[in-house]
């Protein structure tokens, strides 16, 4: 993407700061039992919804849900830790790697999200996993809950693959884990809860809208714990924006193309604009918890469409030309 392209892209979230209207709309919930035998119809499903929505939810995923649920109650834990012992193990900006608190500032809101976060990118984090005498079992549960979700990614991508004519194993080679240039990211979200916010805070976001940076997006939610909301690409540019809630369901996970997947394939899969807005007086108002898988090309990887619409780039270099804009220097 060039740089008038990125400045473009910038000026379009910051129209999207307000509150807007809201909508419902269909997600697709898309079965991936039996993936192999199914990958025919699978791939159909997924096509269809990522040409289109952009967003689109797993069930009979594979990932097992004691996994996700001891991960959840892990990354609740880790927030727990005292601020002193999170803050030995800083975000070093531009690494996806480590824990920050209200650093991320979106050109949407120009405002800092009202969350905590902790981020791993495997290999980048020297010094950035809390000790087992601070948090017995972490690191363990983290490293298993990472690679079933790139597992799970992999799956997806390779039924792209298929759509794109790409080679079957592009996408598995270009986002492999065990090279040092893997930079796909689990980042583990703690939103603030608000009930002894004041009446101003609400006027924030947890998360201002934006659309993600990656490939593919997994996001685990709790139940419970909604604020998710999308709006899909075609009504974003210029016309009326409307809002869709994406609520929470047990053992589905929520899933959205991300921004370098949509440049790979020459804008034929769509990055969706989504936000978490904040809850409403009469709902739940404590904490929420998410966790979010980001598939992101190998920082080598180069980044080719099928037919060629944009310059080839790297995964390190589309990476570093977004990341840029979103945090506080
Ligand atoms: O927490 C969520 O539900 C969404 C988070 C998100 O969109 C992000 O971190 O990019
Ligand atoms: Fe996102």
């Amino acid at each position: 993407m060039s740089t008038e392209n990125t400045m473009a892209e910038l000026a379009k979230e910051s129209r999207m700061g307000a509150y807007g209207e809201e909508v419902h709309r269909d997600i697709p919930r898309i079965d991936m039992s039996d993936f192999r035998a199914r990958k025919a119809e699978i791939t159909e499903q997924l096509w269809s919804a990522a040409t289109d929505i952009g967003f689109f939810q797993l069930t009979n995923h594979g990932i097992p849900q004691p996994l996700v649920d001891e991960a959840f109650a892990i990354s609740a834990a880790f927030f727990d830790l005292p601020t002193a012992t999170k803050e030995a193990m800083p975000l070093k900006p531009g690494t996806n790697a480590g824990w920050e608190y209200m650093a991320q500032v979106r050109p949407s809101t120009g405002t800092a999200d009202r969350k905590e976060s902790f981020q791993i990118t495997l290999p980048r984090m020297d010094g950035l996993w809390p000790s087992e005498s601070d948090l017995a079992g972490f690191r363990a549960t983290m490293l298993a809950f990472e690679r079933h979700n790139w597992s799970l990614a992999m799956k997806v991508l390779s039924c792209f693959a298929d759509k794109l004519a790409f080679d079957p194993n592009l996408f598995v080679d270009g986002h492999d884990p065990l090279r040092p240039e893997y930079q796909s990211t689990l980042r583990l979200i703690h939103y603030l809860g608000m009930e002894d916010a004041k009446p101003e805070d609400f006027k924030f976001w947890r998360a201002g809208a934006h659309t993600d940076f990656d490939c593919l997006t997994l996001l685990h939610q709790k139940t419970g714990q909604g604020g998710l909301q999308l709006c899909p690409f075609k009504d974003s540019e210029g016309r009326a924006i409307a809002w869709t809630d994406v609520p929470p369901l047990d053992g589905v996970i929520t899933c959205n193309i991300g921004d370098m997947l949509m440049r790979w394939s020459d804008d034929k899969l769509q990055s969706t604009l989504h936000r978490v807005r904040m809850p409403k007086p009469e709902e739940y108002l404590g904490p929420r918890y998410s966790m979010v898988y980001f598939a992101q090309a190998n920082t080598d990887t180069m980044l080719t469409g099928p037919e060629g619409k944009y310059e080839p780039m790297t995964g390190g270099d589309y990476i570093r030309m977004r990341l840029g804009a979103n945090y506080r220097k």
